[in-house]
């Protein structure tokens, strides 16, 4: 792994957060490359992580084990289409995080003979607390499939799909989740601020309450409903609280919220695979 080469199209938030936790878990920086046209967002990755930067995408892809597309999906044919000759030459691991845009399509815009890899990661990468999930045309090797699957596990969990219409439920669920969490965050710290704490205690308390309840979900083996049971004493706090979230509906709400961001992934790809 220390050894691979992995060269980024597009250096946005997204790249960002890979390269960050790549670096965290060891990845030299000098075998990190990326290619942004914006010249201030290219000098501060440079100077932030120490990676190779390139204005031009055929360079920092030119030798790379592996090129990850990490442009925005209606960027993406153009970037393909650019790229796809020398790709194509070089036997890179192709592997593209963009939402919606689907690995069929891709490799029609590189021209043909080009195993894709689509992978859906998200921001916490950058802690390597991330959630990827990954699906392979099936022309890649096992070889390829490995290395997609090492550099994303370098950042956090992976999962592979089976079917690629998958991709847009997990779009839905950890590709955009952060921010609904977040958002989470936000409003519960305001409501606390309205209570009276500080803004710093309230920012503290809530972040520390989120984190400890990811982690007790994940490191235990009851689910998170008897978790969220034990918290709640009859006629307690909880259980005032938790009246005010069903009466809002919040799983109808969740399936509301879950539903629009998997039907805009599939429009995206609707959309963009006709061009
Ligand atoms: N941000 C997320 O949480 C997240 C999560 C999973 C997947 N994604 C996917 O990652 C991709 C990037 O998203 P982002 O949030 O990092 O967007 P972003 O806008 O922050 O980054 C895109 C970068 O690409 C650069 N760029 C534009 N045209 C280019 C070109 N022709 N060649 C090379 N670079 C070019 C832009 O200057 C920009 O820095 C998207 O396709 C998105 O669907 C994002
Ligand atoms: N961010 C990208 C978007 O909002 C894709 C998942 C998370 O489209």
């Amino acid at each position: 792994m220390s050894e691979t080469t992995i060269a980024f199209i597009g250096g946005g938030n997204m790249a960002r957060s890979l390269i960050g936790g790549l670096i965290a878990d060891g990845h030299p920086p000098a075998a990190l490359r990326v290619a942004e046209p914006d010249t201030d967002r290219r000098e501060q990755m440079i100077s932030d992580f120490g990676i190779q930067g390139f204005e031009d995408n055929a360079t920092a892809a030119r030798g790379a084990d592996a090129v990850i597309l990490a442009v925005k999906p209606h960027t993406m044919a153009d970037v393909a289409r650019d790229l796809g000759n020398q790709l194509r030459d070089a036997g890179s691991v192709v592997i593209s995080i963009a939402a919606g845009v689907r690995t069929t399509d891709i490799a029609d815009w590189l021209g043909g003979d080009v195993p894709v890899i689509r992978a859906m990661p998200n921001t916490p990468a950058l802690v390597q607390t991330g959630a990827t999930a990954l699906f392979a045309m099936p022309m890649a090797t096992a070889d390829q499939r490995d290395l997609a699957e090492t550099t994303m596990r370098a950042v956090g969990l992976v999962v592979w799909l089976p079917d690629e219409q998958q991709m847009d439920a997990v779009t839905a669920l950890s590709g955009s989740g952060p921010a609904y969490f977040f958002m989470t965050m936000e409003v519960m710290q305001a409501a606390a601020e309205r209570l009276g704490l500080t803004e710093e205690t309230a920012r503290l308390l809530t972040l520390e309450t989120a984190l400890g309840a990811a982690r007790m979900a994940l490191e235990s083996a009851e689910d998170p409903a008897t978790l969220r049971r034990r918290v709640t004493s009859p006629g307690g706090t909880t259980a005032a609280a938790l009246e005010q979230l069903e009466h809002a509906d919040l799983a109808a709400v969740y399936q509301r919220t879950l539903d629009a961001a998997a039907a805009r992934a599939a429009e995206l790809g609707d959309e963009l695979g006709a061009q």
